[in-house]
C-alpha cells in the first residue's frame, strides 16, 4: 500500500536558525517558509536527492506540535509521510485493520496540496505517519 517517502518532518524551536543550519552548515536547497494555517504550523521543505526534509514551526496558540515542543526543547522528527496511490482505500483498511486516524478521518489539503491524513504514533511504534494521495 505505501510507496514513496515523501518527506521526514523535524519540529522545531526556530524555523529560521533551522533552515540557516541546512542551507548553511549542511548546504541543501532550502525553500522559503510558508504558512499553514490549516494544519497549525509553518513549513521549510529541503530538497535531498531522493526525498525531503520538512522542517515544521508552530503557528498559532494551539499548534498540534506545541506539547512536542514542549517535551522537546531542542526540536525532533515529528513524523514520515509516506505516499499512497488511493487515500480512501488506504485509510479504509487501516481503520479495518485498527489503526487510529486522526482528526475527523477526512483527507484535507497537506503542503503540497494534496490530500493528507495522519495515523495514530502509538499505532505505528510511536512513530507519527501522515499518508498523502500520490
Ligand atoms: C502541513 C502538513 C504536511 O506535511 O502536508 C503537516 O505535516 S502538518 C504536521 C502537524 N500536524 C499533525 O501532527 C496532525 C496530527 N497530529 C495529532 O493529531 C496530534 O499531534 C497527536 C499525534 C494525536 C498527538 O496529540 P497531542 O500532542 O495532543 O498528544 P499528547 O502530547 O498527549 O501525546 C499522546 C502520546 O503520543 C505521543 N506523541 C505525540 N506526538 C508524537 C509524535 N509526533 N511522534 C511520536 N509520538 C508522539 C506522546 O509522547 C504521548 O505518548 P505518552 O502517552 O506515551 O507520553
Ligand atoms: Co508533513
Amino acid at each position: 500500500m505505501i510507496g514513496r517517502l515523501n518527506h521526514v518532518a523535524i519540529a522545531v524551536p526556530d524555523l529560521a536558525a533551522a533552515s540557516a543550519l541546512y542551507r548553511d552548515t549542511l548546504g541543501a536547497t532550502v525553500s522559503e517558509p510558508v504558512d499553514q494555517p490549516e494544519h497549525g504550523v509553518t513549513t521549510v521543505f529541503i530538497d535531498l536527492p531522493n526525498t525531503k526534509i520538512e522542517l515544521l514551526g508552530a503557528l498559532g496558540a494551539d499548534s498540534p506540535i506545541g506539547k512536542f515542543l514542549a517535551r522537546n526543547p531542542d526540536g525532533g522528527i515529528h513524523h514520515l509521510c509516506y505516499e499512497v496511490d488511493d487515500i480512501l482505500a488506504a485509510r479504509d483498511s487501516l481503520k479495518a485493520a485498527g489503526a487510529r486516524v486522526l482528526g475527523s478521518g477526512e483527507p484535507r489539503p497537506g503542503a503540497h496540496g494534496k490530500p493528507v491524513l495522519f495515523l495514530h504514533p502509538k499505532d505505528f511504534n510511536g512513530t507519527l505517519v501522515e499518508l498523502e494521495q500520490a
